[in-house]
């Protein structure tokens, strides 16, 4: 062993949980507890790179089977690193998206390490900034005053309150503007009836005239409902998000709409683009390094949308601060950003920091980090107290459906639903 050996020794996997409020979409309502899963990539000289993705059990079996077979490979062989995690996981992981998952997650951590070594921020080592801070919206939600007392567990309020009708959005936006400075702001669509949703945007366009909007149903309209949405928003929203299900679906839609039709759903693995591009089915892609393969492949990504003319924008789900500072990494190294990053990060609770220090959301944006790497500091006391909560929670996957109706027993997943 000497000081610049880059050879992975290990990869630790640490399933966690972390609070999150009762906001609602089109297939239920968030459970008081959110699953992620940290990795900590240890090279042969001690190095240790950072990565973060969405927890649940089969996610956690994959990351251990990648662990495996990566010991021994050198951190710089990223493309030789997911080669073999991607042959590994073929025989049981057939789609390329599920795998996506694993190999970014290993991707991220290997930047980390990568820019540790170098002393080069993973901005760097992906050709660098083309800006220094990344413009984020603000993700709105329907939401509950609180997680209801559900056996024997008392109800847990969060510092945001109900917001449940226009009115209850608008004052959610002031929030999130006054606290972190949001230009843009998003809602969280597909749980109310349309001409409810509409009439919150209608309402957001008029409290901040200017702001760019956009609106995500997750695919809870009829293709007909989708093109009567588009018709009443029209100059109000700078893109809809995922009206209809399907490929074909968006490309109806898209026929008529006057304003372009975005996913994070329907254009989520490679294999998906062709058909996209040929039925003009989508717009504008929101990426998401978590399940394209990493912050590489986000780039050729890209560049593809680049080549069809398709903009780009970023997705995001509950998460952490690794995964804010790989998104904002990448984010900062794409020229054809055309639209605000989406992130959840304000709906975390200041408890469940696990890498404190500069990442901060202020003006709307995140200033890339500078230092080393992905630039952020493991709170390993914070890293153990979530690792207890993810042990006695008992919970191994993400079920917004089977939580609604715990409250609403008549609740049925419907999607498209009107
Ligand atoms: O843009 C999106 O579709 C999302 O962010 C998906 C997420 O799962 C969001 O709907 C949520 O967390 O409720
Ligand atoms: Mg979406």
């Amino acid at each position: 062993m000497n000081s610049t050996d880059s050879r992975i020794r290990q990869l630790i996997v640490t399933p966690i949980a972390f609070s999150d409020p009762p906001l609602l979409n089109s297939s239920g309502v968030h459970e008081p507890l959110a699953l992620r899963c940290v990795l900590q990539l240890v090279l042969e000289d001690g190095t240790v790179g950072l990565g973060e993705i969405p927890g649940g059990d089969d996610r956690l079996e994959r990351l251990l089977a990648a662990g495996k077979v990566i010991v021994g490979m050198d951190v710089f062989d990223t493309t030789a690193v997911a080669a073999a995690i991607d042959a590994t996981l073929l025989p049981t992981v057939p789609g390329s998206h599920e795998r996506g998952w694993i190999t970014s997650a290993v991707e991220v951590a290997c930047l980390d390490a990568q820019g540790r070594l170098t002393g080069r921020p993973v901005s760097d080592l992906l050709g660098g900034r083309v800006r220094d801070s990344v413009p984020f919206a603000a993700y709105l939600f329907y939401k509950w005053a609180e997680h209801p007392a559900l056996d024997g567990r008392p109800a847990i309020g969060d510092g945001w309150g109900e917001a449940l009708d226009p009115a209850g959005i608008v004052e959610q936006a002031r929030v999130m503007r006054q606290r972190y400075g949001f230009d843009s702001f998003k809602l969280k669509g597909g749980v109310f009836p349309p001409d409810e949703e509409i009439a919150a945007m209608k309402a957001l366009a008029e409290a901040f005239p200017g702001s760019p909007l956009r609106l995500d149903p997750n695919t809870a309209w009829t293709v007909e409902t989708s093109r009567y949405v588009a018709r009443e928003l029209v100059d109000v929203v700078e893109y809809l998000e995922d009206p209809t299900p399907t490929l074909a679906g968006m490309a109806e839609v898209a026929e008529t709409s006057p304003m372009p039709l975005a996913t994070n759903m329907c254009v989520i693995a490679w294999e998906h683009l062709r058909p996209a591009v040929e039925q003009n089915a989508i717009q504008v892609l929101l990426t998401d390094h978590h399940y394209w393969g990493g912050l590489r492949r986000t780039r050729e990504l890209a560049a593809v949308c680049e080549a069809f003319g398709i903009g780009l924008s970023m997705h995001s789900n509950s998460h952490l601060g690794i995964s804010l500072a790989a998104m904002t990494h990448v984010a900062a190294t794409l020229p054809n950003l055309d639209h605000s990053c989406d992130t959840h990060y304000p709906w975390n609770s200041d408890d469940d920091v696990i890498v404190p220090g500069p990442l901060e959301l202020r003006d709307g944006a995140v200033k890339v980090p500078t230092g080393p790497g992905l630039g952020v500091e493991l709170d390993h006391d914070a890293l153990e107290r979530l690792h207890r909560r993810y042990l006695d929670s008992g919970l191994r996957g993400r079920d917004d459906t089977g939580y609604m109706r715990r409250f609403h027993p008549e609740y049925a997943l419907r999607l498209p639903r009107w």
